[in-house]
């Protein structure tokens, strides 16, 4: 049967990567994927990972039909025996219902990748559309690490290093702090809802004002 499968995690835990290894895997049998994306940090039409590896995409714009672009795909000639959808958070649910139609109707099994939560650990509105449609809702395996060691669940976004909670739901970008630059960090909850970065919690322990603790 064929699935729609949502693979998701927080930034960095190898979505792309992922993603690369299922499309090099069915290629190498020769099968033909439709790969789409949207925003990847790489650019227009690609869907890279930070291992290094990169390929083309269907750029999605914004009001694009993803069930009538590929049937259209497949009536002019074209092949697809599967569906890829990277960076799928960024999709507009009625994106996500095209995909999940793609299964039911054009028997291709959809596999979409995405981080769930914002930087104020909302549902982007795309993710939340694949929680409720998704035949399965994987959670990758590779554990991103919060700077405390625990598993991160959450993205933060940063300016500096400092987590910020205002601004807009979609700002490109990678995980990274350089000052003054929007950048991204993985923390487990208790540090996000601290709003308590590796930079932050560098400084306060730095910091004379902290007293030591006693160990008990
Ligand atoms: N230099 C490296 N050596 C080994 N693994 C790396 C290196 N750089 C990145 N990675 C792996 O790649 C993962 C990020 O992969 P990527 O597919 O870009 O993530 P995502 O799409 O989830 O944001 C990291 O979690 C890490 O496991
Ligand atoms: C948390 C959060 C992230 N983004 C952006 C930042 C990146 O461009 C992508 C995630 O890509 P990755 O391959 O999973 O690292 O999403 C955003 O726009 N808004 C956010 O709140």
């Amino acid at each position: 049967m064929p699935e729609l499968v949502f693979f998701s995690g927080t930034m960095d835990c190898g979505k792309s990567t992922l993603a690369l290894q299922i499309e090099h895997n069915r290629s190498a049998r020769g099968l033909s994927g439709m790969i789409f994306s949207r925003d990847d940090r790489a650019g227009e039409g690609k869907l890279s990972s930070r291992l290094g590896l990169v390929t083309d995409a269907v750029e999605v714009e914004d009001g694009q039909d993803l069930y009538a672009y590929l049937v259209d795909h497949l009536s002019r000639g074209g092949r697809a025996d599967y569906v890829i959808a990277d960076e799928a958070q960024f999709l507009a649910p009625e994106q996500i219902d095209q995909l999940a139609r793609v299964v039911d109707d054009l028997g291709l099994d959809v596999f979409a990748f995405g981080i769930t939560t914002d930087f104020r650990s909302k549902l982007f509105p795309g993710s939340q559309r694949l929680v409720e449609l998704a035949d399965r809702v994987e959670v990758l395996q590779v554990e991103a690490l919060c700077w405390c060691g625990a598993r991160a669940t959450h993205n933060a976004r940063t300016i500096g290093g400092v987590m910020v909670v205002e601004g807009a739901q979609v700002v490109v970008g990678d995980v990274t702090h350089s000052a003054d630059e929007v950048g991204y960090e993985v923390l487990c909850r208790r540090h996000h809802s601290r709003r308590m970065t590796a930079a932050t919690a560098r400084a306060a322990a730095l910091s004379p004002d902290v007293l030591p603790v006693p160990s008990t």
